[in-house]
């Protein structure tokens, strides 16, 4: 329960519905209570009349079915206003708890992705945060009133003839204590579950997002397979599960049926030996189908709270790791809903930096001996000596697998090098805030990386502020504009997820003029390879070109066009730097470049292979 309780303080905005639920609980239970209370005296008043004393019995029926009326009426108004505050608090608590999730893992280190399904993420999300608000939702709406109940049953049993509270007193504990002995049990299986289910949604994830490749190789039968396995392992551990939990409710409920034999067996007796009106009889009676309510759904409630304990676990569980400390330009949420911009230590985010490349420092980027292993041992790259000068463009090459893009994805700042430092724009990439770093730095990749949404949205991702005029000019800088005009809705067009809708070259076009209006000085590309046609890769090319104009530039080439025209070729070998040169020097260096040119005017089938291994296409 210290989870639940956990999940309460974290929500402690919420106060003002927590109060109002509880107060509603309170007067919700006072009216349930009275009508019981109101047909003991109602049943004392018949007895008297059909006795001959008393009031008129026209009188009696009216008065009292009035005021069973009232307090019906009293507790319906005032328990559907509760579950009102019940429903909204618990949408307020979804909506805090998923904005929270989602802040925190935007602000992760890259490495914890590295090893999650993204579907699995998300699958935990929804479930954790679904049983939580679920169960606070129901503890609003119906546990509250029926513990204020019980409570006040008690008292009024034990006023009345403490044997009976004190038979209550033994059931509600035992009850507890079988339950608690059931649920431990229980929770190892639901863990079980939960597992298949995040590793089926994360495989569901994936397999949806890539269907064209599932397809193309014609695995829907055996993913299908998998998906199908989780499920099937789910279902047998619901069995286990579930034949534990109702044998075990068979033990509890025997020993709550005997309580209440026994309750009543005293009820009955009392009255027949006169100590208990017939009225107190009736009353006896109600309060102990009322004492019988919480019981009835604590197998209920217990089921619910163990979800919600195993789900406000997980939710912590990713709460509590540790943030990338440079995340801090990530946005903040409020409890309103509202967004803050924060940097780490708690300050506002500094103005974004000029985009003008005379306001970099020279060199703009630096490697010092940068060393880096993704798991902590295995270097990827060791050694790493460089310094990148304004304005220059920098190709990177290397056999496949030889750490150029993890040489880039330190230079992004997604990972921290293991050794040395690496610094971009004079922001040291170990230690400075993220969001100002990136501020100077454009990126283009192979695969374009789209949202769903149009294609103004799109190249308008990193200025959404941008006028319509400045995206179609970036647009026809990149050579986008001419196909995007062809479209019906032009750039109001849907491209569907990850930009489905467009051709290879498009996408490539479109992540141009988005790296083209957000206009860094520093320019990081991985130059698309095979997936262009040659005349799509000429376009794609000549808006490249025009988009490196003036920007300092690092390049993981592709073609050896692009590696002849600039100014400094890196080549990489099994993670360290192997030789640094302009291409003439390089060329006759007998290192990998000339190696590649050799390569280039070979017709063998083996030097092309050789050639593929560099990820050079022509
Ligand atoms: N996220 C990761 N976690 C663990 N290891 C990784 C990760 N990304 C890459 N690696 C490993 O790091 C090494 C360098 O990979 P990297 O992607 O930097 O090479 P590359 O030169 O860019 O290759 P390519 O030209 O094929 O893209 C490889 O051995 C790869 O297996």
């Amino acid at each position: 329960m210290r989870s639940i309780a956990r999940i309460m303080r974290a929500t402690g905005s919420l106060w003002p519905f927590y109060l109002g639920i509880l107060i509603c609980s309170v007067l919700t239970a006072v009216g349930s209570l009275a009508t019981p209370f109101v047909l003991k005296f109602a049943t004392d008043a018949v007895v008297a009349a059909l006795n001959g004393h008393g009031e008129s019995t026209v009188r009696i029926i009216f008065t009292f079915a009035g005021l069973y009326l009232v307090m019906q009426l009293f507790s319906t108004f005032i328990s559907n206003y509760g579950g009102y505050l019940g429903d909204i608090m618990g949408q307020r608590m979804r909506s805090l708890l998923s904005t929270r999730y989602f802040h925190k893992l935007l602000s992760l280190p890259q490495s914890y992705f590295d090893t999650q399904l993204t579907g699995s993420v998300v699958s935990r999300l929804n479930r954790s945060i679904a049983e939580v608000t679920f169960f606070i939702k129901s503890m609003s709406n119906n546990f509250f009133s029926t513990i204020i109940t019980t409570i006040a049953v008690l008292i009024i049993m034990f006023v009345y003839y403490w044997p009976l509270a004190l038979l209550l007193l033994v059931i509600y504990p035992t009850y507890l204590w079988l339950t608690g002995l059931t649920s431990r049990k229980w929770q190892v299986w639901e863990r079980d579950k939960n597992e298949h289910i995040d590793l089926a949604g994360g495989r569901f994830n994936e397999v949806i997002s890539q269907l064209r490749v599932v397809k193309s190789f014609g695995t829907q039968a055996r993913e299908l397979a998998a998906f199908t396995r989780h499920f099937t392992d789910t279902v047998s551990l619901t069995k286990d599960q579930s034949r534990h939990w109702h044998r075990m409710d068979n033990f509890r409920r025997s020993a709550l049926n005997i309580v209440f034999f026994l309750m009543y067996l005293l009820i009955f007796w009392k009255t027949l030996e006169g100590d208990f009106s017939l009225g107190d009889m009736v009353l006896m009676i109600q309060l102990m189908a009322m004492a019988s309510q919480p019981v009835a759904m604590l197998s209920w409630i217990i089921d619910s709270a163990q979800r919600a304990i195993a789900g406000s676990r997980e939710y912590f569980e990713v709460m509590s790791l540790p943030d990338d400390p440079r995340s801090g330009s990530v946005v903040a949420p409020t409890v309103t809903g509202t967004i803050d911009r924060v940097s780490p230590d708690g300050r506002e985010e500094r103005a974004p930096m000029s985009n003008s490349s005379e306001s970099l420092p020279d060199p703009v980027i630096t490697f010092e001996d940068v060393a880096f292993a993704y798991d902590g041992e295995q270097a990827v790259l060791q050694d790493i000596n460089l310094a990148v000068s304004r304005g220059e463009k920098v190709a990177f090459v290397g056999e496949s697998g030889g750490g150029k893009s993890t040489l880039m994805s330190l230079l992004q700042g997604l990972y921290i090098p293991t050794e040395g430092r690496v610094t971009v724009a004079g922001f040291d990439t170990s230690t400075s805030t993220l969001g100002q770093m990136r501020e100077a730095m454009g990126m283009v990749f192979q695969d374009a990386s789209l949202f769903s949404g149009t294609i103004a949205e799109n190249i308008a991702y990193a200025r959404p502020q941008a006028t319509r005029e400045e995206i179609v000019e970036a647009a026809k800088q990149a050579n986008a504009d001419v196909f995007v005009q062809q479209f019906a809705d032009g750039y109001d067009s849907l491209i569907g997820e990850r930009g489905l809708k467009l051709s290879g070259g498009q996408k490539q076009r479109i992540a141009v003029a988005r790296a083209i209006l957000k206009d860094a000085p520093i320019l990081i590309l991985d130059e698309a390879t095979s997936a262009l046609d040659t005349r799509s890769e000429r376009v794609v090319q000549e808006a490249l070109d025009r988009l490196m104009i003036g920007r300092t530039s690092l390049i993981i080439a592709h073609r050896l066009s692009t590696i002849s025209a600039v100014d400094r070729i890196v080549t990489l070998e099994n993670g360290r730097i192997r030789e640094v040169g302009t291409p003439s020097e390089l060329a006759t260096s007998g290192g990998i470049y000339s190696e590649l040119l050799e390569l280039q005017m070979s017709a063998t089938a083996a030097d092309r292979q050789r050639l593929k291994k560099f990820g050079i296409v022509g």
